[in-house]
């Protein structure tokens, strides 16, 4: 299907197939059974609503000494590598020459939500984020670089891509709810969104 822009956000429905759908989650089970989900706790204590791990050179966390990167999971285990299908679905639509360093794995279940936010803890801002979905729907609402003013939502469904590059890199952006059970693809239901980022500053800086 031909990419949607909205406010500088570049989506493409249905980009990943029921097939391909498939063959990410299972690959992305055994990634989880090497580096479990984690409730996530924000500086000031709160615990998030949504579960994370991460695949890659470094995975992003937070925790009670702030938001980062870092290279290993709160564990001590060193992040599973990127699946190849990730890397090639970064390779398609990301306009990127660097490879993803960072494959962030949240799990929403019932109830979870992810709080407007811009993305701006990586030290090169000229790659975007790819951002993709898997299972229940999510409303995925879309601000603008500067704090508050006009917002939009759109509803992304399992397999639609969504790219955060360009004027859109240091947009706010979050997910104010998922429709538990609207899909079929994860058995016990929820979403899983993946996004994948360039961490590090570019060589030679
Ligand atoms: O779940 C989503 O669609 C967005 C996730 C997100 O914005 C993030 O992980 O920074
Ligand atoms: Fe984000």
């Amino acid at each position: 299907m031909t990419p949607i822009e909205r406010k500088g956000f570049v989506i493409h429905p249905e980009f990943l197939n029921r097939a391909a759908q498939e063959a990410l989650v299972a690959r992305l089970r055994e990634i989880l059974r090497a580096a479990p989900l984690v409730q996530p706790v924000t500086p000031r204590g709160r615990p998030m609503s949504v579960r994370m791990s991460a695949a890659g050179d470094f995975g992003w966390i937070t925790d009670r000494r702030g938001y980062r990167y870092e290279p290993r999971h709160p564990e001590g285990m060193a992040w599973p590598e990127i699946p190849s299908e990730v890397r090639a679905i970064w390779d398609a639509v990301s306009g990127c020459d660097r490879a993803p360093e960072c494959c962030l794995i949240n799990w929403y279940g019932e109830g979870a939500r992810m709080g407007m936010h811009q993305d701006h803890d990586e030290a090169d801002l000229s790659c975007p984020v790819v951002s993709v979905s898997l299972g229940d729907e999510a409303l995925f609402r879309m601000g603008n670089v500067a704090r508050g003013g006009r917002t939009e939502t759109v509803w992304l469904r399992s397999g639609d891509v969504v790219v955060m590059g360009g004027d859109a890199r240091l947009a706010h952006h979050g997910v104010d709810r998922i429709r538990f059970g609207s899909s079929t693809l994860l058995p016990q239901g929820g979403r899983i969104n993946l996004t994948l980022r360039v961490v590090t500053a570019p060589a030679g800086r």
